[in-house]
């Protein structure tokens, strides 16, 4: 049986860890296709457009460290950048594969469909090249081994995504077979040097500081370091802070975790700890303008950084230091003051009585997210939408075990429906749950259909609010109003004969509950609960941190203040 380029890819996807990967035919990809199928390791997942693809590969990779999204020419790579770039800003190694034209047909100058129609086909490839790690177009079937080797180890090595293009004419073309996966998958380790000296300059960092605090980001995860900091962060005994795109990568039951560190809307007493601190040791961290609340709540004491692979102090940088290797010597090395958790159990906030709506109630903001909180438990990842659901989210106690997942720094509304799926394909038997909100809702609403068909039992808590609220927060206007959709109706749609997906309305705080007491026992597909709340019922915290960004945003040029 000949061995082609379509069966090496194919045969190294399933080498790196790949189950399943994500598709939308086009006739640029089919003879890819077939050949993907044909692997026994993975199974085919169709999704109702590339944007959704993309965002479930996206999903995918968060729960299996790497994922793939199969594409067509033009029409369908371009709605898969968007979720290629919020793999690149999330930093995961969504490896994106984009079928292309006949290798014959650029030299005669042929118009081909799907494409600008200009006789250019190189525009994707140099698009692609902007918003990955590494990109890849195969022009002969010779060199498909040694392009597809290059992207795949590139995007595991740097946790960002890549892009291989391959002709519909080269896809069955003979192709010798690969040789050990460990050539694409040995990370490169520490140098012994510069990670000594990397210890020793953390050392120094932290000699003579009385009060050290610990802040953990989002590439925590990313980097496969989270057993080490829990090492570290005991060897301390300090307070751990935790940025809002990082909730659940230190465990919240923790003794030593303090609360999301998110300035004015930061939760326990995380703040005040944070600003109290005379040495931050920041692992995996980003300060962007939402995270630092429009730049009102960036650490002002010098910090020390230690990011992927390579650590940051107030006066030295040391390359080629990985942050498990890094975390892990620092733990050996340091010296145990738990100064700043003495004083935060000083500060210690008494936890929320939230009020317990009556059953006849009409439903709130508040009410929805105590009966969410019930709901968690070791086996549930929460994913959060953006809007007033990223806040509510946050706010929420994760139990032992309990996963989160945001979409922080790409912020993509819509994200969570398809990427939730695509997560809890790589999870059957996490209970997965989504929180949000009616806008996104309406942004990527097909990739429910794909969990009635694959029946994926995710729990989808639609807050309908009635429009764009976080927009309203940042910027009022007419285009923060959308059409009311029946949401719970359209799954009567997606169910069409052949579906097991319910929807259901949750009007009262009554009705939520009994709304989520068939939801837990509902396993043939999704449970959709459509709560609808005031339009003006959003938390304190959006409001607040909705005008320091929108002030931000508003910042005159700087010729202009000259
Ligand atoms: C329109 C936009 N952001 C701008 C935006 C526009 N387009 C994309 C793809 N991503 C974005 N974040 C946002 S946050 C809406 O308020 C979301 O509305 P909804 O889902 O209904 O949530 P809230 O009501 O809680 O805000
Ligand atoms: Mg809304």
């Amino acid at each position: 049986k000949k061995f082609t380029v379509g069966d090496y890819l194919a045969q190294r996807l399933a080498e790196i860890g790949i189950c399943h990967h994500f598709v939308v035919p086009g006739d640029y990809n089919l003879i890819l296709l077939d050949k993907l199928s044909a692997n026994p390791n993975l199974t085919e997942i169709g999704c109702a457009n590339e944007l959704n693809c993309s965002m479930a590969a996206e999903g995918y990779a968060r729960a299996n460290g790497a994922s793939v999204c199969v594409v067509t020419f033009s029409v369908g790579a371009l709605s898969a950048f968007n979720g290629t770039g919020s793999a690149y800003a999330e930093n995961l190694p969504l490896i994106l594969v984009s079928g292309s034209p006949n290798t014959n047909d650029a030299g005669q100058f042929h118009i081909l469909h799907h494409t600008l129609g200009n006789g250019d086909y190189t525009y994707q490839y140099e698009m692609a090249k902007k918003i990955t790690c590494c990109a890849v177009a195969v022009a002969r079937a010779e060199e498909a081994p040694r392009l597809i080797d290059r992207a795949i180890r590139h995007a595991l090595l740097a946790r960002k995504p890549c892009y291989i293009e391959i002709p519909t004419n080269l896809a069955g073309a003979s192709c010798v077979r690969p040789g050990p996966i460990s050539a694409v998958t040995d990370y490169v380790v520490s140098d012994p040097a510069a990670l000594e000296a990397a210890g020793n300059c953390a050392s120094e960092y932290l000699s003579g500081k009385l009060k050290p605090v610990i802040l953990v980001g989002p590439k925590l995860r990313r980097a496969g370091a989270e057993a080490e900091l829990l090492r570290l962060a005991e060897a301390m005994g300090c307070a751990v802070a935790v940025q809002p795109a990082a909730k659940g990568m230190f465990p919240e039951d923790h003794p030593q975790f303090v609360g999301i560190f998110w300035g004015q809307v930061s939760t326990g007493a995380a703040d005040t700890i944070v600003h109290w601190a005379d040495a931050l040791i920041c692992v995996g961290t980003i300060f962007n303008d939402y995270s630092t609340v429009g730049w009102t709540a960036v650490p002002d004491i010098p910090l020390m950084a230690a990011d992927m692979d390579h650590v940051t102090f107030p006066g030295a940088h040391f390359s080629r230091v990985r942050l498990p290797e890094f975390l892990g010597r620092l733990a050996e090395q340091v010296s145990f003051n738990d100064t700043t958790m003495v004083e935060y159990n000083r500060l210690r906030p008494d936890p929320l009585h939230l009020h317990v709506a009556a059953p006849e109630d009409a439903l709130t903001r508040k009410e929805i997210s105590r009966q969410v909180q019930d709901m968690m438990g070791p086996k549930t990842s929460l994913f959060v939408e953006t809007g007033d659901s990223w806040f509510n989210g946050i706010q929420l106690k994760l139990p032992q075990g309990a996963q989160f997942e945001i979409e922080m720094q790409w912020g993509h509304i819509g994200w969570s429906i398809p990427a939730s799926f695509g997560y809890a394909l790589h999870y059957p038997e996490r209970r997965t749950i989504v929180m949000v909100g009616d806008g996104s809702f309406q942004v990527t609403a097909q990739e429910v259909s794909q969990m009635v068909r694959f029946r994926i039992p995710i729990t989808i808590i639609l807050i309908n609010n009635r429009g764009y609220t976080i927009e309203v927060e940042i910027h009022d206007g007419s285009y923060n109003k959308i059409k009311n959709w029946d949401y719970a109706m359209l799954i009567r749609a997606f169910n069409s004969t052949d579906g097991d997906a319910k929807g259901l309305v949750a009007n009262t705080a009554g009705e939520l509950a009994e709304a989520i007491a068939i939801a837990a026992k509902h396993d043939g597909g999704p449970t959709l609960i459509e709560c609808t709340i005031d339009q003006d019922d959003c938390s304190r915290e959006l409001i607040t941190w909705g005008h320091y960004v929108a002030s931000a945003n508003a910042r005159p040029p700087r010729h202009q203040r000259e």
